[in-house]
Order: C-alpha cells, then structure tokens, then sequence
C-alpha cells in the first residue's frame, strides 16, 4: 500500500501523554528476549519525560512488566505490559486482576516448542524461531494448535514468534482505558510502535487526532515514520 509518510511534528510535553512500545521502538531487535542491549539514557530520557508531562508518559508493550522493570531498573513511571494483561502504575505495583489462569496454556508450549525457543508470560507463552527462522511454519502450525485447543486464548504474530495469550487483551483497549484517569484524561496521546502488534494501538491514537509513528518499515495506519529505536529516542530527546 502506497502512503505519505513524514517525521513527526515536535509535539509539546505540555499537551501531549507519551506513550511507547519497547522491542524494536525504543531498543534494537536482537537474537533473543533477553539478547537486548538497552541504551544507558534511556531509563534517564523516560524519567525526564515523565517529570516533564507530568506522569503522562507510559510503556506499553507486549513483554510482561516484570521483565520490563528488570531491564530499566531506574525507569519511574507506568507500565502497560503484556499487551494490556498487566499495569503496573510504578515499580513495586502489578495489576494482573481479570487474567485467566495460564499454566496449562504455558505448560503445552513447553510440551510441544520441541526445541524452539519458550518465553514464559503470566498469561500465557511466546514461540520464537528466530534463532531458527527455517521452523517458522512448524511454529506457526504448532501455536495455532495450542491456542485452538484452549477456549478463552487466542493467537498473536510477532516479530519472528507466535504467542498464545487470552482473548480481550490488546493495547489499543489498555490506551483508551489510560486515557479514562488522570494524569492522561485530557491529554493528546502520543504512540510510537514497530510492529503490527501495535497498529490497533496506532490506528486508534491516529483517529483521536494523536501522533501514531511508526518505526522501520511495513503498512500501518500511522502517519507519521521513524526509521530506528535511535532515531525514536533523538527525536524523544528534542521535544519539551
Ligand atoms: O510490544 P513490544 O515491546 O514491541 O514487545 C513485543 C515482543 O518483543 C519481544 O520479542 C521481540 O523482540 C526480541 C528481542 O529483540 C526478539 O528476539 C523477538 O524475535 C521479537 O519477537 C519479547 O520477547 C516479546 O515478549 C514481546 O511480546
């Protein structure tokens, strides 16, 4: 699909809630969930928007909260994690109320994921290949099965992975629930993502006249583009 895409406007810390995805928007995609290299500024510049929006800034991303704490240890503020399965409003606190029981769900992908790479999550699991991109059908078919045979989960695509979380959960639902409560009511929202697990998320921040930026490449529904976690977190740095 044929689009104009542009580098976001400079938009003000005054008006603006800033909410952003992690993998691949904020930090590099690397051979595995915990291959990341996450930069030293960056636990700083989220404190700095923080304080600077005051407390209207968010991560919101498919990784489940404790192992977002565990990667930005200094990071303050609120975390959105397992595409909206968890909040946690900082650190210390997890919200995980209304999420089904996942054990079985977890205990079958390990039964199954006959080698490939298993990420555990408290609602449900991820299936990577990317170690070994060759088994993506055989990852695909085998998560397909997981998620048929357990009433109540369904299938999501990531980068080079497949997870089986439950039904209902998605981040465009956890935004507009953001936006419901102080200190986001009231706000533009701001939403930055790479991947099409973030376009319902982008679609819905674009039609409430906010910022959707899309990082790298592929269709979405965001206006706006930014090629790399690096030129996302330059581009973080400008505003005030
Ligand atoms: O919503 P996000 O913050 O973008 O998280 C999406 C998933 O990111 C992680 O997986 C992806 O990144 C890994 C590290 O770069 C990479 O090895 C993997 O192939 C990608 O799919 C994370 O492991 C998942 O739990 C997140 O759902």
């Amino acid at each position: 699909m044929e689009q104009d895409i542009m580098r976001p406007p400079l938009v003000s810390l005054a008006t603006h809630a800033i909410c952003l995805d992690f993998d691949g928007t904020l930090v590099d995609i690397a051979a595995t969930p915990d291959g990341i290299e996450v930069p030293e500024t960056l636990a700083p510049l989220l404190n700095h928007l923080l304080a600077e929006t005051d407390g209207a800034t968010a991560l919101i991303s498919g990784r489940d909260v404790a192992a977002l704490r565990r990667h930005l240890p200094e990071y303050k503020g609120p975390i959105i994690g397992s595409h909206g399965g968890e909040r946690s409003d900082a650190p210390g606190r997890i919200d995980t109320s209304g999420l089904p029981d996942a054990r079985a769900v977890i205990a079958e992908v390990h039964a199954l994921a006959a080698g490939l790479r298993v990420e555990e999550k408290p609602h449900g699991a991820v299936l990577h290949y990317r170690a070994e991109p060759d088994r993506a059908d055989e990852a695909e078919t085998t998560a397909r099965a997981i998620a048929a045979r357990f009433p109540g989960f369904t299938l999501q695509r990531a980068k080079m992975a497949w997870e089986i979380h439950p039904e209902g959960i998605s981040k465009d639902r956890a935004l507009a629930t953001l936006f419901e409560s102080p200190p986001f009511q009231g706000r533009l929202p701001l939403f930055a993502g790479d991947d099409t697990t973030d376009e319902p998320a982008l679609a819905h921040v674009a039609q409430k006249g906010g910022i959707a930026i899309r990082i790298g490449g592929g269709d979405s529904a965001a206006p706006y583009h930014l090629e790399t976690p690096s030129d996302m977190l330059s581009w973080l740095a400008s505003l005030s």
